[in-house]
């Protein structure tokens, strides 16, 4: 399963930026003959740094506020955010400068929105590109919102208009209807030939107002990026709203309390570059002794030690919304796998990693991820920078129950509960209400597939908002959707429905009250505490149906009947059965070579080791992977 992942995303660099949060370039202003209003110009800086300068720090204080643009580009993936950079730092990287451009980079993706939208908040306006063949899709409009949310100024930029196909009329039609941007405000280029990246640039100074700072209030800066670096700690990328930060100052965090001595301050250009002192309006990076990255959360404010400030609104911990078991495929490789989780969440704060257990595949973890896409890569860099070779188990979402239980609500000390383990599913009588993760998705496609989506989108329990035709023959639905019901393979399916034509995308909607049962899968009347899941009332029989006809294709048959079933309480929901065998190894043995026949019942033995006995019954652990794995197809 992939959602909307594009190339760009595997790049070794873009890697990084996206799962850690931003990455933030800075972009020297080249053209003299452009000024903003009556902003002062104060000096050049130029792209490139003697290695004098480098060593004597740039001086930032030649850069007033008014003169620097803090700016973000916004795409759907492909719509080519990373060739429009690209092209912008070539243009700027030609002459002096008057101007300061700060591109801060976006993760993009929804599952990152918290990340978003702090990035966004280091910014006062955002580039919104879109192709000008494909026009407006999801992740375009739940860009827009965010950029809408964040009162930035959004610069349409219309791209690829090279194409055969590109129809720049139409998306801009697209573009004024869907926000509500005249279509005169739409920059049209190709970011691959560099047609028209003049007047991009034009655009930032002209429609991006400056900053809105003081330098002479006391530091307030905002935490909006952190990454580790092996050598020299935490180096975090900080937005500056008030103050001046130097070498030498004491910080503190808002959210920690803690304090500590700033040992580097700098710009990114794109590399780093150490400056004397950043001032408010700028963007840049700091480096302060910290240990760990949870010690740098994104959305943090730093302030000076002893001239406390009001922290920056909008800070929150990470909130993982998917949850998954992780094991490793041999037990033996248990500590090179803790090793290899352990150092990219160095880098990555947002995975929770608690120790977990399962009779059938041993020691693990349950890892908490941001979303799916987050999960997706975490995955694969372990398997591509660490060679790591897992079982992760389909992946579940946090559930809510609200106590009516005297008693629990003493034992858990609250009273509405998160459940990640359905083991710790709380019976009906005991709660009020239970609770699920809604989102508010958005599918753009062309007119065409909207029947046959709506019916996906109704199998998966969702509600239609809206819908709306956004040009004559492409269509705009909302639907808010259970989050159950997308994590698994909706992206998939709504890819395979519409030839590949549809887009999608969500945004965190809350909680809503659902009627969610605890579903136990029993072999012969005991309970398989592996297989154990929490499902809508509506999707048990399916549900249940799926998992037992699941193990009935991978359990070997036995000597005896094995009765599998699904059950709710004591009511039993689904069944199958798997029928008497006794497997004879020696059947294709003849004659007397008793050294074979003894090889042969040794094999078979060792074969039962590795199962797990439950009951009477012995199940492979390839059975286990096999329905974890994909217990929630429906
Ligand atoms: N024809 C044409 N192709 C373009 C243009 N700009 C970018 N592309 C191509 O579109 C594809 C995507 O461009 P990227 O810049 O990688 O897009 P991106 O948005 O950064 O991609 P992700 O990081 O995957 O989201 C690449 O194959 C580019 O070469 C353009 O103006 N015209």
């Amino acid at each position: 399963m992939r959602i909307l992942v594009g190339r760009g995303w595997w790049r070794g660099r873009a890697i990084t930026a996206w799962v850690s949060g931003a990455a933030c370039r800075m972009l020297p202003w080249p053209l003299p003959a452009l000024s903003r209003g009556a902003a002062a110009h104060s000096g050049a800086l130029e792209r490139r740094y003697s290695s004098a300068e480098r060593k004597e720090k740039v001086d930032m204080s030649r850069f007033p506020f008014e003169n620097i643009s803090n700016f973000s580009i916004v795409a759907h993936v492909d719509h080519s955010k990373s060739t429009l950079a690209d092209r912008l730092l070539e243009l700027t990287g030609t002459i002096g400068s008057q101007y300061f451009l700060h591109l801060i980079d976006t993760p993009g993706h929804v599952d990152f929105s918290y990340e978003v939208s702090r990035s966004l908040s280091a910014c006062q306006g955002v580039l919104l590109v879109v192709d000008a063949n494909e026009g407006i899709q999801a992740q375009t409009v739940a860009n827009f919102f965010l950029t809408f949310e964040a009162q930035l100024s959004a610069i349409p930029v219309i791209n690829k208009i090279d194409l055969k196909n590109a129809d720049p009329k139409r998306v801009e039609k697209q573009i004024e209807k869907v926000f509500d941007i005249p279509s005169d405000e739409c920059i049209k280029i190709s970011a691959k030939l560099g047609t028209n990246i003049e007047s991009v640039l034009q655009a930032i100074i002209e429609r991006i107002p400056p900053p809105k700072v003081h330098r002479k209030n006391p530091l307030r800066a905002l935490v909006f990026d952190s990454t580790f670096d092996q050598y020299r700690g935490v180096i975090t990328n900080v937005a500056l709203f008030d103050g001046v930060v130097s070498k030498g100052d004491r910080v503190v965090s808002a959210h920690t309390q803690k304090t500590y001595e700033v040992n580097e301050v700098g710009v990114l250009n794109p590399n780093e570059l150490p400056t004397h002192k950043l001032y408010a309006g700028q963007v840049g990076y700091l480096i302060a002794g910290m240990k760990d990255v949870t010690e740098a959360q994104v959305g943090d404010t730093l302030y000076l030690h002893k001239q406390p400030v009001e922290p920056l609104p909008g800070f929150k911990s990470a909130k993982p919304m998917v949850f998954a078991g992780m094991y490793p495929v041999d037990q033996s490789e248990y500590n090179s796998l803790k090793s290899a989780i352990e150092k990219l969440t160095l880098n990555d704060s947002s995975v929770t990693v608690h120790r977990d257990s399962s009779l059938a595949l041993g020691a693990g973890w349950r890892l908490g991820f941001l979303g799916l896409l987050h999960m997706e890569v975490f995955n694969q860099r372990l398997e591509q920078e660490y060679n790591a070779s897992v079982i992760l188990t389909t992946p579940t979402v946090p559930y809510k129950a609200v106590l009516s239980s005297a008693k629990l609500i003493k034992e858990y000390r609250e009273k509405e509960i998160t459940i990640i383990n359905p083991a710790q599913f709380p019976d009906k009588s005991k709660v009020t209400e239970y609770l699920e993760p809604v989102v508010l998705g958005t599918v753009i496609t062309p007119d065409e597939y909207t029947g046959k989506i709506m019916m996906l989108c109704q199998a998966r329990r969702a509600i239609q908002k809206n819908m709306v035709f956004i040009d004559q023959n492409r269509v705009m639905l909302k639907y808010l959707f259970p989050l159950n019901e997308i994590v698994v393979d909706f992206y998939d399916s709504l890819k395979s429905l519409s030839s590949g034509y549809a887009s999608f995308d969500y945004e965190d909607a809350g909680y809503q009250t659902a009627e969610l049962v605890k579903m136990d899968i029993l072999l012969n009347g005991n309970i398989v505490e592996e297989l154990v899941t929490i499902v809508h009332k509506d999707k048990a029989h399916s549900v249940g149906k799926a998992i037992c006809e699941r193990l009935k294709d991978s359990l070997p048959r036995q000597l005896f009947e094995i009765a599998i079933q699904a059950a709710i309480g004591s009511k039993i929901i689904a069944r199958e059965t798997v029928k008497a065998y006794r497997k004879n190894v020696l059947a294709k043995c003849y004659g007397g070579d008793i050294t074979r026949k003894m090889k042969l019942l040794k094999r078979q033995a060792e074969g039962k080791k590795k199962m797990r006995k439950i009951g009477n019954v012995e199940v492979p652990k390839d059975a286990f992977i096999k329905v974890l794995k994909t217990q929630s197809d429906k």
